[in-house]
């Protein structure tokens, strides 16, 4: 709701009222029509301020509503009715003016901001445009340059910069309520011919079709097929070339096609899954809301690898006290000074003070003795991590935190070298650690809820999203995507090319093809963890070349490791590159004549693989591997699943995520074509439906957040 009072005799005040951001609800939306009503007709009351309760004016529309029937007063009308009112109107701006929000300050004649303040236009990131007249007020204010960058980024602005923007009028250190009341008697007798946004003349740059051109091609290239921030363009381009009312009539219209768009719904699905998993639950029934983080103050890494050099970071610049430990003395050297660019590099682009003197680097590990928690972060090898958990076990102070970052060993193993189990956890960082936001907290059987909560603590504090997974191999992400490259293989045995699976991925919105992400990161990454696991072996030949397990397998990665390609490191993978480290992947005759030799000699006919097989073949298994884990109780629901992939492995943001692209698909026919594959590969592994994506499907495909309750059941028959 949004409560009237009145204050200094002559000032109306109207307070917003819905924690925790004073979305603009129905209720709220009612009590602004209605007290600016009673406001304008108090003879006492000569001016109006707008502020919001706890220090937050307004972060715009609720967007819990969209979903459902719209009730109350809409926005425009709203805003129109602020804007036209015969009493100035000041907007008190503390802590945040987001979308509607910003929208309602700028219907507003004036607006008085705290030096604390964010302004911004975060519509894009819904899937939305600024739809209360934002389109059209902004760039009357500031200009379309401006207004092109803020609208179609959702780039968020200080205040400082708002006044240099000409967005707000004063910034205060002060309270900026009380700075808004002084102001709004200040202007109470003043004309407001001039302070009404919508009457103003649309500034017109004279190189304005260049502006526009370079906008488009600019959201194209970022965008990746997300529809938003090409409508903003649109929108702001109405309210340069139409009348005021014209282009609200505009804004309307593209509005209305982005709300009715799968992408706003994904968006929006996507805005609330990244908050949902920070209400974490485990397997064993420990949750968010029961479960206590212990206090850290101090922590170490072990190994100054590259992730071991980015976890470090990101501790330090969280303020963090760090101990930073890596035994050969050269590379501890060298980490220091990687470190050091890093953070200095981080500092500037932030605008914050260095974090230099929070880390303490240490060639021994004894040195983690009175630290709270620690993460190993040495290279993926069992027994190496091993020995270093049963060190830290006899070293590290009573109720330490034992982390691990590893991306899919088993954090069981690690723990019973240790005295204290309960205090192991995983933390598997994406790289680079220190930019990636994506952190999987891995509790294996036997880790204390508090181990959890205080690992999922200090992601957060680290500035990561972290989501709490359980232990089993490739944690969550990583084990789903074995499935998407296992079929991705299969696809070049049956006739596509590399260049072929990237360019249907890259439509789709990966910002990069499976084969060049894999040039990118590294072909013997996984070489050597498949040798580890003995499928790797020169005693595979012939018939059996292509049979692991009973099942099929394909060895194209490992011949293409053995002739010393691994990826852009030495300039040849999937993809030949100009010189080792270059970054350009440009096709290889060599690869497509090897592919060639490969299937004669395994008697394979390579045949035409069209675009919609590889996209099924590439994204069904791995979103039924997504089900099985969901069955497993690896993940405690699809939202889980849904941030790891957009966070941590470039599913596109606007698709919601791999279980929400099914629930959108339909999960009756992602069954569907997964049997139809089925029938026609019997030998390729993957591609039968999960228990628990047949039982959703059969009860005809209900909505998201409806799974959850049918997920408890299976994992109870387990
Ligand atoms: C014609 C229409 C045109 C207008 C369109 C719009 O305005 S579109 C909107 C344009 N506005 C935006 O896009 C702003 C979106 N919001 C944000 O960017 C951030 O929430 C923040 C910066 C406001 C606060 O960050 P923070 O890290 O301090 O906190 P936090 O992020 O954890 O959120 C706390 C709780 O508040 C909840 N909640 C938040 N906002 C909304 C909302 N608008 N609605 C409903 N709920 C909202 C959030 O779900 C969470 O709930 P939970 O999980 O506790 O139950």
């Amino acid at each position: 709701m949004a409560f009237y009072s009145r204050v200094s005799g002559s000032v109306g005040m109207i307070t917003l009222q819905n924690p925790p951001v004073n979305a603009l609800s129905a209720a709220v939306r009612q009590g602004i029509v209605d007290a600016m009503h009673r406001a304008l007709s108090e003879p006492e009351v000569k001016s109006v301020v707008i502020c919001g309760q706890n220090g937050k004016f307004c972060g715009g529309a609720d967007i819990g509503e969209f979903g459902a029937k719209m009730t109350g007063p809409p926005l425009v009308p709203m805003v129109h009715l602020i804007e036209a009112a015969s009493k100035p109107v000041v907007a008190a701006i503390e802590g945040i003016a987001l979308g509607g929000g910003l929208e309602l300050a700028l219907s507003c004649h004036y607006r008085i901001a705290h030096s604390k303040a964010r302004l911004g236009f975060p519509e894009v990131a819904l899937g939305l445009l600024p739809g209360a007249g934002g389109t059209q007020r902004l760039p009357r204010l500031i200009g379309v340059p401006a207004s092109l960058d803020l609208i179609t980024t959702g780039r968020q602005v200080t205040a400082a910069e708002a006044r240099q923007l000409g967005i707000v009028d004063e910034v205060t250190d002060l309270n900026a309520v009380d700075a808004a009341v002084k102001f709004a008697q200040s202007v109470a007798d003043k004309s407001l011919d001039a302070r009404r946004i919508s009457t103003y003349p649309c500034p017109r740059p004279p190189d304005l079709d260049t502006i526009f051109e370079r906008a488009m091609q600019q959201v194209r290239r970022s965008a990746r097929g997300a529809i938003a921030p090409g409508t903003c363009v649109q929108a702001v381009h109405a309210a340069v070339t139409l009348p005021y009312a014209k282009g609200m009539e505009r804004e309307r219209e593209l509005f209305s096609v982005l709300f009715n768009s799968g992408q706003a719904r994904a968006l929006q699905y996507y805005f609330f899954a990244q908050r949902a998993v920070s209400r974490w639950s485990t397997a064993s029934g420990a949750r968010w809301d029961t479960s206590k983080p212990r206090p850290v103050h101090k922590a170490a890494v072990i190994g100054l690898g590259t992730m071991g050099r980015g976890i470090t970071v990101s501790l330090a610049q969280a303020g963090f006290s760090v101990v930073a430990v890596e035994t050969q003395e050269k590379q501890l050297s060298e980490a220091k000074q990687a470190v050091s660019g890093m953070l200095e590099r981080g500092a500037k682009r932030r605008g914050v003070p260095l974090a230099h003197d929070k880390i303490k680097y240490s060639c021994s590990v004894q040195a983690v003795a009175d630290v709270d928690l620690v993460i190993e972060a040495v290279f993926e090898d069992m027994a190496l991590k091993k020995t270093i958990f049963q060190q830290l076990s006899a070293i590290c102070k009573p109720g330490a935190l034992l982390c691990t970052n590893t991306s899919g060993l088993d954090i069981d193993e690690l723990a019973s070298q240790t005295q204290s189990p309960e205090l192991v956890v995983g933390m598997h960082f994406f790289a680079p650690a220190h930019v990636m936001q994506l952190l999987e907290v891995v509790y294996g059987p036997r880790s204390s809820p508090e181990a959890v909560a205080t690992a999922m603590q200090m992601g957060k504090k680290m500035g990561k999203v972290s989501v709490a997974v359980g232990n089993c191999r490739g944690f969550v992400g990583n084990r789903m995507l074995k499935l998407y490259l296992e079929q991705a293989f299969f696809l070049l045995e049956e006739g596509a090319t590399p260049e072929q699976v990237d360019q249907v991925l890259e439509e789709f919105g990966f910002p990069m093809g499976v084969f060049k992400v894999s040039d990118l990161s590294g072909l013997d990454i996984g070489w050597k963890v498949r040798k580890a696991d003995g499928l790797v072996s020169p005693a595979f030949t012939g018939t059996s070349a292509r049979i692991r397990g009973g099942s099929r397998y394909s060895p194209l990665g490992d011949l293409l490791c053995e002739q010393g390609r691994f990826g852009q490191k030495t300039g040849k993978g999937w993809y030949q590159y100009d010189k080792p480290g270059g970054r350009v992947a440009k096709p290889d005759p060599w690869l497509f004549g090897f592919l060639e030799d490969y299937r004669a000699q395994h008697g394979l006919v390579a045949r035409r693989i069209d675009h919609q097989e590889v996209l099924e073949r590439c994204l069904y298994p791995l979103i039924n591997e997504g089900f099985q884990i969901l069955q497993d109780g690896i993940a405690a629901g699809p939202e889980d699943i849904d941030v790891i992939y957009v966070l941590g492995y470039g599913w596109p943001r606007h698709r919601g995520g791999p279980m929400f692209y099914a629930s959108q698909v339909g999960l009756d026919k992602v069954v569907e074509r997964l049997e139809h594959y089925q029938q026609i590969h019997p030998d390729v592994p993957g591609l039968q439906p999960c228990r628990l994506l047949r039982k959703l499907a059969a009860i005809s495909n209900p909505a998201i957040h409806k799974w959850r309750e049918v997920i408890q059941k299976p994992r109870s028959q387990l």
